[in-house]
């Protein structure tokens, strides 16, 4: 965790012509680096720099990722690897708890996306102002996310923005909207925002786990019964970053979109 953060750090340290080598607006690029949230569609940018890049399977996407700083493919690579062994063990341990066999899905699982958001928040003169990154709710089964310092919140079930508190050598894990759509709404993909400080940049890491891109999730049959009938229709990570390609997920989210409307 720590080299993994070194090797953000060293990154947002390099000269900005080295780190436009990687800019783009394109959500379907395997490797970018943008500002905001989605600069091409964004009406106020937020105070954010990020570079995002496939990870697993890592041999797939390594040899793409920045060779400069010349430690940043080892140590990234060895935390991406770690997280993706955590991430496994995570969901299997989730679909016990909702009553699935910990195997459901398995081969998806290993086969899935990760997509690592590597995100610094330099320090921001008028932080009432503006925000890190605006609500939203990632579009993955599970994010894991490392921090470098205080500055993630979560909204609650009464609407109340709540703050994360940092912990160090913690991560934070978040249900995504394909957990949601998965386990019929019993969990709810956790809507969160990133606030900026006066005083120092703040990083963070944050692992977006999904299912493979042309693969479609649903609500787990076992969970489905006249009782609980079927309240999602099914949906792929390709689909969705179509959505997010053409709207601003800060005007609502995408999971809304796959609400099947109660009889
Ligand atoms: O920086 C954070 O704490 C949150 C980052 C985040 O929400 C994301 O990258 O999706
Ligand atoms: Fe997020």
């Amino acid at each position: 965790m720590e080299d993994a953060m070194e090797a953000a750090i060293e990154f947002f340290n390099l000269p900005n012509e080295e780190k436009m080598l990687w800019f783009s607006d394109d959500v379907h690029k395997p490797i970018r680096y943008g500002t905001s949230l989605n600069h091409a569609i964004d009406q106020v940018y937020c105070w954010r720099d990020f570079i995002k890049h496939y990870s697993h399977p890592l041999s797939d996407w390594i040899h793409l990722w920045p060779s400069n700083p010349p430690s940043y493919r080892e140590k990234m690579g060895n935390y991406a690897k770690a997280i993706q062994v955590l991430q496994k063990q995570l969901m299997e341990v989730l679909f016990e708890s909702l009553g699935l066999n910990p195997s459901y899905l398995e081969e998806e699982i290993k086969q899935g996306v990760q997509l690592l958001a590597v995100n610094c928040y330099p320090a921001c003169p008028e932080p009432g102002l503006t925000l890190g990154i605006p609500p939203h709710s990632d579009f993955g089964s599970l994010t894991i996310l490392l921090q470098s310092r205080r500055g993630l919140e979560f909204k609650d079930k009464s609407n109340n923005w709540v703050r994360v508190p940092f912990v160090e050598g913690a991560l934070v894990v978040q249900l995504g909207d394909q957990m949601e759509v998965l386990s019929n709404g019993l969990c709810k993909s956790v809507i969160h925002r990133a606030i900026v400080n006066e005083k120092e940049k703040r990083l963070s890491i944050a692992s977006l786990h999904s299912f493979p891109m042309d693969t479609k999730v649903g609500p787990a049959p076992n969970l489905v019964d006249e009782e609980n009938p079927k309240s999602y229709s099914e949906f792929s990570f390709k689909e969705f970053l179509d959505f997010i390609s053409n709207n601003d997920i800060s005007k609502g989210r995408f999971v809304d979109t796959l609400k099947v409307p109660k009889p």
